[in-house]
C-alpha cells in the first residue's frame, strides 16, 4: 500500500452527503483498487450548524479557500455547483498541486478552457464524469476509448427533470407544475430549476459533449437552447396522433465540408422535439437520460441510465476519484483535453431539421394550396399533410421534409402572416429517422 491520499469536499448537499457515505461504506474496497488508503480531509459547506447524518462533525469547515490550499490535501472534489467560488476554489487547488473533480456543468460550459489551462500548467488531474449524464459512464468512453474515431453525431437526453416531466406529461397527462414539483422532490432538479425546464442545464451539457467529441471549443454561449416552458398538452397531444412522443434533445453534429471528411463546422443544440415512438430514445421513461453516439469506425454506440440523482451523481464521481487517485499515487497525471480542431459552431439558421406544424385554418375553397404555396415560398418541402376535422373546425396537420431552419422558421412566420391561417397552434421540430 502506498501513502494514505487525503481528499477535500466542497459541498455537501444532494451528492455531497452520498459522496460521503460511499467514501465511508466503501473505504476497503476503494483502498484495494488504488492501492492507497482514501480519507476524507475536510468538508467545506455554508451551513455548518446543518445537521448532516453520517458526516463527521469535526471534518466540517465553511473555510473551502483554506481547506483547497492546505498541505495535507491530494484531490479536491467540487460539487458546490455555480460558477463562483467554485472556479476560484478549483483554480487555487489546482495551482497548489492538487488535482480535481467536479460535477459543475455549469462551469465547464461556460469556463472550461481556463480550468482545463491550469489543469496543463500545474499537472493536475481534471475529471467531471459527474458533469454529464450523472452515472453513466460517458465521458470517458469519449475522452479514451473514442479517442481514436471520428464523431459524427451525438444525440441524447441529458436533462432527468425535463425527461421526468415531458414523461409524466406524455403517460399521466400531468401537469407541468406538478410533474417539476415531482421532479424537485426526488432531488433531480437543480438548485434554480429554471436551468432545467429552459434547457440551459441540457445546453451546458451538450456543450461539454460537442467538445470532447469533436475537439472543438464549444462554450454555452454557443449552444442554440430552448427550453420546455413552451410545451403544452396539445403538443403532447399532437405528438400522440403522429406516433412521436415529445423530448428534450441535445444534439451535436459535424456538419460535412465538400470533401466529407473534416466537416464545414459543427451544429450544436437543445430543444424539445417529437421522436417516433419506435425510436430507441422515445422509450427512455421518467428521469433517466440516455446519449446516442454515432462515429464512423465505432458505428451507433447507445448510453443508457440514471443521469441524476445523489447516488449515481456520486458514483461518477468516485469513478473519477479512484482514476485521480491511482494517478496521484504513480505520479502520472491522467490527459487534458485538446480542442485542436476549432470548427466553428455554425449557427442555428444554417442547422438542417424538420418540422410538424399545426395549423387551425378558415373553412375556405384553396386553403390547402395557399398553404402549399408559402412553404414552396421558402424552397420547404412538404413531406404529409394531414387534415383533421371540418368546417369551422378544420385544422392542417404539415410535417416537412428536412430544409435549413431559417427557411423552415420564415415559413413559419408567413403562416401566421395568412388570413386564411386563424392560428399556428403548434410548431415543434421531427427528429429521428425521416
Ligand atoms: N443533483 C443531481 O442529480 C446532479 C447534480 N450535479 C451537479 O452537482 C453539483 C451539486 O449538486 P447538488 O448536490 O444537487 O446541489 P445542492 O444544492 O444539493 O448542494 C450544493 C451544496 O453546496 C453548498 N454550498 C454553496 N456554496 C458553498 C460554499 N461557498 N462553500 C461550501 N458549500 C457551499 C450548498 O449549501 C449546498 O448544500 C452541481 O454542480 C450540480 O449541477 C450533477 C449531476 C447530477
Ligand atoms: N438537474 C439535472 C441533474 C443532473 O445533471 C437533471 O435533471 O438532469
Ligand atoms: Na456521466
Amino acid at each position: 500500500m502506498k501513502r494514505r491520499l487525503r481528499v477535500a469536499l466542497l459541498g455537501c448537499g444532494v451528492v455531497g452527503t452520498e459522496v460521503v457515505r460511499l467514501l465511508g461504506e466503501q473505504a476497503d474496497d476503494l483502498a484495494a483498487r488504488v492501492g492507497a488508503p482514501l480519507e476524507l480531509a475536510g468538508i467545506a459547506v455554508r451551513r455548518p450548524d446543518r445537521v448532516r447524518a453520517g458526516v463527521p462533525a469535526e471534518l466540517v469547515t465553511t473555510d473551502a479557500q483554506a481547506l483547497v490550499t492546505r498541505d495535507d490535501v491530494d484531490i479536491v472534489i467540487e460539487v458546490i455547483g455555480g460558477i463562483e467560488p467554485a472556479r476560484t476554489l478549483l483554480l487555487e487547488a489546482m495551482k497548489s498541486g492538487k488535482s480535481v473533480i467536479t460535477a459543475n456543468k455549469a462551469l465547464l460550459a461556460e469556463d472550461g478552457a481556463t480550468l482545463f489551462a491550469a489543469a496543463r500548467e500545474y499537472g493536475a488531474d481534471l475529471y467531471y464524469e459527474a458533469s454529464v449524464a450523472g452515472a453513466i459512464p460517458l465521458l470517458r468512453p469519449l475522452r479514451d476509448s473514442l479517442v481514436g474515431d471520428h464523431v459524427h453525431r451525438v444525440l441524447g437526453i441529458v436533462n432527468g427533470t425535463t425527461n421526468y416531466v415531458l414523461d409524466q406529461m406524455d403517460t399521466h397527462g400531468a401537469g407541468f407544475n406538478d410533474a417539476l414539483e415531482g421532479a424537485q422532490e426526488l432531488g433531480f432538479a437543480e438548485a434554480d430549476p429554471t436551468a432545467d425546464v429552459e434547457g440551459f442545464d441540457a445546453a451546458a451539457k451538450a456543450a461539454i459533449l460537442a467538445q470532447l467529441a469533436f475537439h472543438t471549443p464549444v462554450t454555452a454561449a454557443d449552444v442554440h437552447r430552448e427550453g420546455i416552458t413552451e410545451v403544452s398538452p396539445g403538443d403532447v397531444a399532437g405528438a400522440k396522433g403522429m406516433g412521436c412522443v415529445v423530448k428534450l434533445l441535445a444534439i451535436c453534429e459535424r456538419v460535412p465540408s465538400e470533401d466529407g471528411r473534416n466537416g464545414r463546422g459543427v451544429s450544436v443544440r437543445v430543444y424539445p422535439a417529437m421522436i417516433p415512438r419506435s425510436h430507441p430514445l422515445a422509450n427512455v421513461r421518467d428521469a433517466y437520460n440516455a446519449v446516442f453516439v454515432e462515429a464512423e469506425s465505432a458505428g451507433s454506440l447507445m448510453f443508457y441510465g440514471a443521469g441524476a440523482g445523489g447516488a449515481p451523481t456520486a458514483s461518477a464521481i468516485l469513478g473519477d476519484l479512484v482514476a485521480v487517485a491511482r494517478n496521484v499515487a504513480g505520479g502520472t497525471p491522467g490527459p487534458v483535453e485538446v480542442t485542436y480542431a476549432k470548427l466553428p459552431v455554425l449557427p442555428m439558421g444554417e442547422t438542417v431539421t424538420r418540422y410538424y406544424i399545426h395549423l387551425d385554418v378558415a373553412d375556405e375553397t384553396g386553403v390547402l394550396a395557399t398553404v402549399a404555396e408559402e412553404f414552396a415560398r421558402h424552397g420547404v418541402s412538404i413531406q404529409t399533410v394531414r387534415q383533421v376535422g371540418m368546417g369551422e373546425d378544420a385544422q392542417l396537420v404539415v410535417v416537412t421534409h428536412r430544409a435549413p431552419d431559417a427557411a423552415l422558421s420564415a415559413t413559419v412566420e408567413g403562416l401566421r402572416g395568412l388570413s386564411i391561417v386563424r392560428e399556428v397552434a403548434s410548431v415543434m421540430r421531427v427528429e429521428g429517422e425521416e
